[in-house]
C-alpha cells in the first residue's frame, strides 16, 4: 500500500517532484504527424503556430519498417531547434507491449525529454501499465537530469482500458488526461463498424409507427456509439482533476461530420481532439473555443446574478447559483482561450495575449 504522502515522492533518486496540479494548457487541437515523413516534417514551422499541440506519433499510422526512422526523425527536429513557443510538444510512444515501446523511452527521453510536456501511452490496460511507465520515466528523468516531470496521457482504446478507467486516472501524479481512441476499442470490443470514429448508419433508433397508418414511413434518427464511453472518461478524468479528449476522426473528407463528433465532445466536457490532417486543425479550434454568443450570454447571466446566489430571470429563463457556476466554466474558457488568441480575444471582447 501506498500512502497519500507517498505518492506525491519521487519515484526515483535524483528525479523531479512530481506535479501537484495538472497545469490547464489550451490543448483543443492535438495535431498528429509522422517524424519519418520528410513532407509533414517540412510543414512543421507553419503548422506549429497553429495547433495548441503538435504531436510526433511513434505507434498506428508509422509503418513498422519506418519506426526507427521516425525515432530519429524526432531528435532531428529537435536537435534542428525546432522552435515551439507556447505551443506544447508530446509524443505518442508505441505500446509496452510492442517490440518498440521500451526503446521509445530509453532512447528519447535522454534525448528530447527537456524539450517533451507529454507522453501519450496506447492501448494502457490498467494501473499497472502507468505504475510501469511512471517509475521508467522517473529513473529516465534522473538520469537525464531533468527538472521538470514529463506528464503521461493515456489512450482509452480497449474493454479492459475502458473498465478500469478510474484507477488508470487516478494512477500516477502524472495523469495528464485520457484520450478516446474509437478505432482500436472497437475493434477490442468487437464492435461491428469499421469506421475511424463516427456514427454508422446502422446504429440508429426508429420512429414509432402511425397507429392509423401503419404503412407511413418512420423516420431513424442516428445515434452516436461513442457517448457511453466519452461520457465515462469525462467524468473519470474530472474526479481526479485530468483532461479528457475525442481521439481520431478518420474520414478526413467529412469535414462536416468529423465537427459533429467534436462538438458532442465539446458538450459533454471534453477540451479537445485529435486532427491527423491539416484540414482538422481549423475544425478543433472551432469547435473547442466557446461560440461569441455563448460567451455574451454568460457573461450577461453572471453580471445578473451579482453575488451569484438566488434566482432571477433572464429572457424568459430561471437562472440560478447552478446555472452561473455553468456560465462560469464557458467564460473561463473564453479567458484562457483569449490570453492565446487574439481573434478569439476580439471576438469574445475579453483580454487577449499579452505581448
Ligand atoms: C487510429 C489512430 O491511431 S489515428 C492516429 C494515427 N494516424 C495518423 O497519425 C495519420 C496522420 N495523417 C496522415 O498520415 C495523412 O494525413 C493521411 C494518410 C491521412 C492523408 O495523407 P495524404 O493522402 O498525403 O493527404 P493529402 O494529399 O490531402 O495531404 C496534403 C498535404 O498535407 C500533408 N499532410 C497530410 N497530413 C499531414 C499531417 N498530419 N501533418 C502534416 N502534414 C500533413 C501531406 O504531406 C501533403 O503535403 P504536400 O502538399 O506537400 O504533398
Ligand atoms: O489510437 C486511436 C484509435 O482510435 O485507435
Ligand atoms: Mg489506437
Amino acid at each position: 500500500m501506498r500512502s497519500a504522502k507517498d505518492f506525491f515522492a519521487p519515484l526515483a533518486v535524483g528525479a523531479p517532484a512530481p506535479a501537484r496540479e495538472i497545469p490547464w494548457r489550451p490543448s483543443r487541437v492535438i495535431h498528429f504527424f509522422d517524424p519519418s515523413n520528410a513532407k509533414m516534417a517540412a510543414k512543421l514551422p507553419t503548422l506549429i503556430p497553429k495547433v495548441d499541440v503538435l504531436l510526433g506519433n511513434l505507434e498506428d499510422g508509422v509503418r513498422a519498417d519506418n519506426k526507427l526512422a521516425a525515432r530519429e526523425g524526432l531528435i532531428k527536429i529537435i536537435d534542428g531547434g525546432a522552435e515551439f513557443g507556447d505551443t506544447q510538444f508530446w509524443i505518442r510512444v508505441n505500446s509496452i507491449d510492442s517490440p518498440w515501446g521500451l526503446d521509445d523511452l530509453l532512447t528519447l527521453v535522454p534525448a528530447i525529454g527537456a524539450k517533451l510536456d507529454v507522453i501519450m501511452l496506447p492501448k494502457v490496460q490498467g494501473a499497472e501499465d502507468i505504475h510501469y511507465i511512471d517509475r521508467l520515466l522517473a529513473q529516465l528523468e534522473a538520469q537525464a537530469g531533468l527538472t521538470r516531470p514529463i506528464l503521461v496521457h493515456a489512450i482509452l482504446e480497449t474493454a479492459r482500458g475502458v473498465s478500469n478507467v478510474e484507477e488508470i486516472c487516478a494512477a500516477s501524479p502524472r495523469m495528464q488526461g485520457l484520450s478516446l481512441g474509437p478505432a482500436d476499442l472497437a475493434a477490442d470490443r468487437r464492435m461491428k463498424t469499421t469506421r475511424v470514429g463516427g456514427g454508422h448508419p446502422g446504429y440508429l433508433v426508429r420512429q414509432d409507427p402511425t397507429p392509423d397508418d401503419p404503412s407511413a414511413v418512420r423516420a431513424t434518427f442516428q445515434q452516436d456509439p461513442w457517448h457511453y464511453t466519452l461520457a465515462r472518461m469525462v467524468d473519470a478524468c474530472v474526479a481526479h482533476g485530468i483532461m479528457p479528449y475525442y481521439g481520431p476522426f478518420g474520414d478526413i473528407a467529412d469535414t462536416l461530420a468529423c465537427e459533429d463528433q467534436f462538438r458532442n465532445a465539446f458538450l459533454l466536457g471534453a477540451v479537445g481532439a485529435w486532427s491527423l490532417h491539416p484540414v482538422q486543425i481549423d475544425i478543433a479550434k472551432k469547435v473547442f473555443s466557446p461560440e461569441p454568443k455563448d460567451v455574451a450570454w454568460a457573461s450577461r447571466v453572471v453580471e445578473t446574478m451579482g453575488d451569484g446566489t438566488g434566482a432571477v430571470m433572464v429572457d424568459g429563463t430561471m437562472q440560478d447559483d447552478a446555472s452561473v457556476k455553468q456560465c462560469q466554466v464557458i467564460l473561463d474558457l473564453a479567458r484562457r482561450l483569449a490570453a492565446r488568441d487574439a481573434t478569439l480575444a476580439a471576438s469574445y471582447n475579453l483580454p487577449g495575449p499579452t505581448a
